[in-house]
């Protein structure tokens, strides 16, 4: 039997002698191996979390001190300790184990946002919330020194210096790496820390000689512990915590579960805000994964990737980077996935990676803007949520041509509710002057890119799926800006947009075979509203919208209500993602489960026309594709 087997939570934790603690780890990194890459995952942060996690549930007592993962992706071995190593087969599958904290699986879990940076004041608030209460319980957080390098991790140390009598312990986990490399001048301050040979070398000579002196070597290390702090500051100074005020442990090797219990042990003692500096590698313990250069199997990537809509962008603003010298593409501390690492490798000192801070990203674009440049940004579309009074304020007001480039739009799927890019045309509507645009394929990213970095005064966004980038839709005719991809009757103007642009030629196929005409039109530029959709829809007897993202406030709206505006009385349904916080499952059966497939936006079409009984013919198709010949 396997000693994961007898953990059945915590406790089980408390009695187990150093070899057995050493077995258990052992047996952990087997698990996190076989099962995510099968399952896919975060491999790679999860493997170097093993023995601080062991040494977090050993010292503290979850869930009455209650344990706080930033970002939440390396929680899988807190899952493993915390009763849910039977069930650990499951991740992130659909009706599975969560890749992050989920307060429904286990009262152990607390913070289920998978967005970067806020572990901190979710913390300050917990342990303020303690202390008013009077409960006697510690908060730790665990954040990485990519999350360190965002915005609100320091917004949030500036409050907890200050309160002294916090019981708040804020772990450190410094491996070096967001995805790549963690950049500024934080990352380059760790590293000095982390990678200096001398301090290193009179650190394990302080702790080993003097571990060895029971009764003489506690107390000595106490009072060399002056020392060690002043070698520290000698070797490598690092007062940055301790001039903000914050008491700091370390640095601590991270994969010594002994070092990181007394180290933790220490700081639960101080009874205030305390910093444990631990250092890990990420993939500890798997070469595979040590080794990976791009991001340490930060996130485990199929073997063979199909060519993606990331791909498809990566390649054209390379192209534009030659054409283009006052092109710079800004990323989050997200190189690789968002495509902008060709670019990179080809103009190095055009390409700029922030950190893990969206705002910051966005507001240095409106200034390289306002120096002469055309900055690209390039987010994930739910990450762009937090940087949205800077593209409002910094960037819009000024009329800064900023163009963003937003990648997993719409249903991501895996990684649950606060990854799914379905809020970015909601609140894009909201800014005044922007132009937004949603590619339905590979064809469309490299015009409407091209078409974007032409705009010098004024944001403008493209935004498009995750995953395998769709074969071209070629139009068959184009009215103003709007391309027309079937036409065969005048019942319904179908308006698929973006990625649902094929949908919509699905569903006009389907409504088709039941005799009706359909009208599918791809605006390509969905804001501002092109006048010809009005147009289009006072010649039909519907309109219908579909759209990967929350329908509150989505292109369905706007669309709905320029039609209004126009006078133009067609009836309009908006389809998108109902606005509500999505499970996780992969894309194609979240899409399933909210209709937006096209076998179950025909039949709400269907059912919609059924509901308003006209006495107008369904128009006769042209031809039995459904795609017109033109004209
Ligand atoms: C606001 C935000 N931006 C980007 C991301 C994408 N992201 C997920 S994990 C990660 C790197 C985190 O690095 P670190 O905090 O050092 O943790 P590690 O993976 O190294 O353990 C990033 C950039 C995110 N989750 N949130
Ligand atoms: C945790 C995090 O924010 C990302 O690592 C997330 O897992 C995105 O994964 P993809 O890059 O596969 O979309
Ligand atoms: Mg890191």
């Amino acid at each position: 039997m396997r000693l994961l087997d007898t953990v059945g939570g915590p406790a089980d934790l408390k009695d187990l002698t150093d070899q057995q603690l050493a077995d258990l780890a052992a047996e952990i990194r087997d698990v996190l191996v076989e099962t995510v890459s099968r399952t896919g995952g975060h491999l790679g942060p999860n493997l170097g979390m093993v023995e601080i996690t062991l040494a977090m549930h050993r010292v503290f007592d979850s869930p009455r001190d209650r344990l706080v993962y930033d970002t939440g992706h390396q929680t899988y071995v807190h899952k493993l300790l915390t009763g849910r190593a039977a069930e650990f087969g499951s991740l992130r599958q659909q009706g599975g184990l969560s890749g992050y904290p989920s307060q429904a699986e286990s009262e152990h879990d607390i913070v289920e946002n998978s967005h970067a940076s806020t572990s901190l004041s979710y913390a300050d608030g917990l342990a303020k919330a303690y202390r008013l209460r009077g409960e006697d319980r510690h908060v730790v957080a665990l954040i990485g020194d990519g999350g360190l390098t965002g915005g609100m991790a320091w917004e949030a140390l500036n409050n907890i210096a200050a309160a002294r009598d916090l019981k708040l312990v804020i772990i450190v986990n410094d491996n070096g790496r967001s995805y790549s490399a963690t950049v500024g001048g934080l990352a380059t301050h760790l590293t000095s820390l982390r990678t200096n040979p001398r301090y290193e070398k009179i650190l394990d000579l302080v702790r080993t000689n003097l571990g060895r002196t029971p009764y003489v070597g506690p107390p000595m290390y106490e009072v060399l512990h002056g020392v060690k702090k002043g070698l520290k500051d000698v070797l490598a100074p690092q007062g940055m915590f301790e001039d903000l005020g914050l008491k700091y442990v370390g640095p601590v090797d991270g994969h010594d579960r002994a070092a990181m219990e007394d180290a933790l042990a220490k700081a639960k003692a101080f009874g205030g805000p305390v910093i444990v500096h631990a250092v890990t590698q990420k993939g500890f313990g798997y070469a595979a994964a040590e080794q990976d250069e791009e991001d340490n199997f930060h996130q485990v990537r199929p073997l063979h990737k199909p060519r993606g809509w990331t791909d498809v962008f990566a390649e054209e603003l390379v192209a534009i980077g030659h054409r283009r010298p006052d092109v710079v593409a800004i990323t989050a501390a997200m190189l690789h996935p968002t495509g902008l690492a060709a670019f990179a490798s080809e103009f190095p000192d055009r390409t700029f990676d922030v950190g893990i801070a969206e705002q910051h990203a966005v507001t240095s674009a409106a200034g390289l803007a306002m120096g002469g440049l055309h900055p690209v940004v390039g987010l994930y579309a739910t990450f762009l949520n937090r940087a949205f009074d800077q593209l409002l304020m910094d960037v819009a007001l000024h009329k800064c041509g900023v163009t963003f480039v937003l990648d997993r739009a719409g249903v991501t799927g895996e990684d649950g509710a606060s990854h799914n890019g379905m809020w970015d045309m909601s609140l894009l509507q909201l800014v005044p002057g922007l132009r937004l645009a949603a590619p339905r394929d590979g064809a469309r990213i490299g015009e409407l890119l091209n078409e974007a970095i032409e705009v010098d005064d004024a944001p403008t966004v493209l935004r498009y799926a995750k995953g395998e980038v769709f074969p071209d839709i070629e139009a068959i005719d184009r009215i103003g800006g709007t391309d027309v991809l079937v036409r065969t009757g005048t019942d319904v103007l179908l308006v698929g947009i973006g990625s649902m642009a094929a949908t919509a030629v699905d569903v006009a196929e389907r409504l088709g075979a039941q005799g009706f005409g359909v009208t599918v039109v791809d605006p390509r530029w969905v804001k501002p509203v092109a006048p010809e959709l009005v147009e289009l829809a006072g010649k039909h007897r519907f309109v219908v919208t579909i759209e990967d993202n929350g329908r509150a406030g989505g292109c369905g709206t706007a669309i709905a209500q320029a039609i209004r505006d126009a006078g133009v009385t067609t009836p309009v349904r908006d389809f998108g993602i109902p606005q509500r916080f999505l499970d996780h499952a992969k894309r194609p059966a979240v899409l399933q489960e909210i209709g937006l497939t096209g076998q179950g936006l025909a039949r709400d079409v269907i059912e919609m026309i059924a509901q308003h009984p006209t006495d107008a013919l369904a128009s006769e198709p042209d031809t039995a594709s459904g795609r017109s010949g033109g004209a």
